[in-house]
Formats: structure tokens, C-alpha cells, sequence
């Protein structure tokens, strides 16, 4: 059970990188297809964003130079290094997180190793429209618009069940919605990419965590649905989803609590996870720059682990 007791200073390494493979796999399920705005802040809200007042041009010829990018859930574990990567491509990163004291000491670290102007935090919960929307729109005010949203944040807590779904599933609604309304290329915006993070757990059943399963499941859905939505639309909008097998992460500590009334299969959790191995974060983020920056990728469930990255192909249904 000591598996469950390690925190975020006791990462495990995994450094497959050199043997990460691409390979199509079937999973049950139909494979996915392949503006800025000015509006005044709640005063409350403007004191939860902090930003400095220069900017860099360190970042000309990268690959996300000019692009900006919104992630949620940007203080800890896989939203943390989304954002690394984000910027060492160049990008500017909004972080969007429910903490606020760890997000504030995060911006500015960041802001010292790559560049004044390149990050903004903003405390928002997933769960409040109010607070994300009023995020979203302190982010086009200070970089311009908005091309990339990751909408990363989620917990796991199957005695908190509707917390759960409220953030997991409704929290990634949320974010894709508003984030249509800024990049819809039919109202005035410049179009754009968004990054859903589910898991593998929304590819087949983690038995231990039947809620968790069935918002990642959903998050899984949606995306292809949203993916085809904007392609049949003419929105400009790609819509992709991350699905990790298991991370060394603050969530992934702690299991038995977490599972509340199944903690009696955490046993049988821990044998998963010796079966499949767990990967780092970095491994994890790595991929999003990818389903980012080609446009060819639009409805996509990329599962990474540590056997390496897998494409989904799902049935067809029609
Ligand atoms: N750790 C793992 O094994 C895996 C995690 N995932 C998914 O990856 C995503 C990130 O998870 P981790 O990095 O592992 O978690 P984590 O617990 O290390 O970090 C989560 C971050 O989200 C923030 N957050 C939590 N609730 C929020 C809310 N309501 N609004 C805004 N921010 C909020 C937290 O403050 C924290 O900074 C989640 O969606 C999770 O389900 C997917 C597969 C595996
Ligand atoms: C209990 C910790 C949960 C960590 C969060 C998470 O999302 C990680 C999930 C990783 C993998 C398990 C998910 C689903 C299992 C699906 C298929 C397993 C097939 C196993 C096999 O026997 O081959």
C-alpha cells in the first residue's frame, strides 16, 4: 500500500522516451474526424490575476511563438508541465488553478526562466462560470485572444461524486464552450485548438473509481463530438483529448481515501498499476505539442503510458 503514500517529491522517473512508439490500437466505442474581446472585470476577480508589465521577444521563431494559451488546473502535476511546454515553445500561458497562493509563487519563477510577459495567473474554479469566464476574458485583455485552451484540471474523489462530475465533466463543458465563443472563426475569432485531458480510465473501466471512470468517459465523448461539431460548422476550432495511463501526481497519492466506499479494490488498483507501469509528467505533456500543432488533428484520443503513445481508432457507427 506504500505505493499510494508518495507526494509530488517522490516522483518516480520512467524514461521511455526514446521508445515511444505511435501505433493505432481499438478501443469499444468509432474513430473522431479526423477575438479578441474587451469587457470590464468584477474589481474582486481583477485582484486574483497577476501579470507583469513587460513583455519578451525571446520566443520569435518557435513553433507557438505569437500563440496564446489558456491551462486549467495549471498549478500541479500534468497542468504544470503543459504550461512548461507551452512556453518553451513559445507560447504565452494563462494558469488558471483554485490556488492561488502556489499560483502566484509559479508565475513568478516562471517569469524569471522564460521571460517577463509571458504568463498571467488567474485564480478560477472550473466549477464557476463566472470566475472562468471573467479568467478568459483577463487573458484576451492582456495578450490579445486566446489560440489554445488545455482544459486540464480534475480531481479524484469518488466519495465526493458530484464534485467530480462538476468538475471533471461540467468544468471541460465549460471551459470548451467558452473557449468556442473566443475562437469561432464564423464570430470574429481566429480559430484555435483545445486540449481535454481524460485519462485512460476514459477508454475502458477503472474499476476502484466507477465516477471518475464515467467522467472521463464523458470528457472522451464530448471532444469527438465537439470535434465534429466544429468541422461540420466551419468553426476553425480543433478539438483533441490526452488520455495517461497512471501519473505521478498529488492526485495519485492518497488512493484508499480517495476511493471511499470502493477502497476495498484498492488492492486490486495497485496490481493495475504494477501491470501498467506509471509515467512522469513530463512524459505526459510532451504530447500535447503534437495534437496542438497539427492541424491534421482534430477529434483525436491520444493515450500515452509508458508502452508510448497510441492513437485510438474506435469503430465506426455509421
Ligand atoms: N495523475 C494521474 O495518474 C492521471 C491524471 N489524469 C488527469 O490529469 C488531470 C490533472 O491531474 P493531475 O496533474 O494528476 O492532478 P494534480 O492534483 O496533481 O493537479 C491538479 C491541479 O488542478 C487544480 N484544480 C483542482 N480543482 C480545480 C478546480 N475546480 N478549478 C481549477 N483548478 C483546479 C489543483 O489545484 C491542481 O493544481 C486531471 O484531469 C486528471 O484526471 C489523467 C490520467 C492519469
Ligand atoms: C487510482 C489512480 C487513478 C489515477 C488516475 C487515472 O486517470 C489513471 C488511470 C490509468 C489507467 C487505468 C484506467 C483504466 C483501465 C483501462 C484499461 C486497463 C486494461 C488493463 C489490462 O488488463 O490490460
Amino acid at each position: 500500500m506504500g505505493i499510494w503514500r508518495r507526494t509530488k517529491h517522490e516522483t518516480m522517473t520512467n524514461n521511455n522516451e526514446q521508445n515511444q512508439q505511435t501505433r493505432a490500437v481499438d478501443f469499444p466505442g468509432g474513430r473522431g474526424q479526423s477575438r479578441s474581446r474587451q469587457t470590464s472585470l468584477d474589481p474582486s476577480f481583477e485582484s486574483s490575476c497577476r501579470h507583469p508589465s513587460t513583455s519578451s521577444d525571446r520566443t520569435a521563431d518557435m513553433a507557438l511563438s505569437g500563440k496564446t494559451a489558456v491551462v486549467t488546473g495549471a498549478v500541479m502535476g500534468i497542468g504544470r508541465a503543459m504550461t512548461e511546454v507551452l512556453l518553451q515553445n513559445g507560447a504565452k500561458v494563462a494558469l488558471l488553478d483554485v490556488n492561488e497562493s502556489e499560483g502566484k509563487t509559479l508565475m513568478e519563477a516562471l517569469e524569471k526562466q522564460y521571460g517577463q510577459g509571458r504568463t498571467l495567473f488567474c485564480k478560477a474554479d472550473v466549477q464557476s462560470e463566472e470566475q472562468f469566464k471573467a479568467a478568459f476574458e483577463k487573458t484576451t485583455e492582456t495578450f490579445g485572444g486566446i489560440d489554445i485552451l488545455c482544459n486540464n484540471a480534475g480531481i479524484l474523489n469518488e466519495g465526493l461524486w458530484e464534485k467530480t462530475v462538476a468538475i471533471n465533466l461540467m468544468g471541460v463543458i465549460r471551459g470548451t464552450y467558452l473557449a468556442f465563443e473566443h475562437m469561432n472563426k464564423l464570430k470574429g475569432g481566429r480559430g484555435g485548438v483545445i486540449i481535454n485531458t481524460a485519462s485512460m480510465a476514459g477508454l475502458g473501466p477503472l474499476p476502484s473509481c466507477p465516477v471518475y471512470t464515467a467522467t472521463k468517459h464523458g470528457v472522451v465523448g464530448f471532444t469527438r463530438a465537439m470535434a465534429a461539431n466544429s468541422a461540420l460548422s466551419g468553426y476553425g476550432i480543433r478539438v483533441n483529448t490526452l488520455c495517461p495511463g497512471f501519473v505521478q501526481t498529488e492526485l495519485f497519492t492518497e488512493i484508499p481515501a480517495r476511493l471511499a466506499q470502493h477502497s476495498h479494490l484498492a488492492d486490486a488498483t495497485v496490481q493495475l498499476v504494477e501491470k501498467l507501469g506509471t509515467i512522469t509528467v513530463s512524459e505526459v505533456a510532451q504530447h500535447i505539442l503534437e495534437l496542438v500543432t497539427d492541424e491534421t488533428k482534430n477529434g483525436e484520443a491520444l493515450l500515452v503510458t509508458p508502452a508510448g503513445k497510441q492513437y485510438i481508432t474506435f469503430p465506426s457507427v455509421a
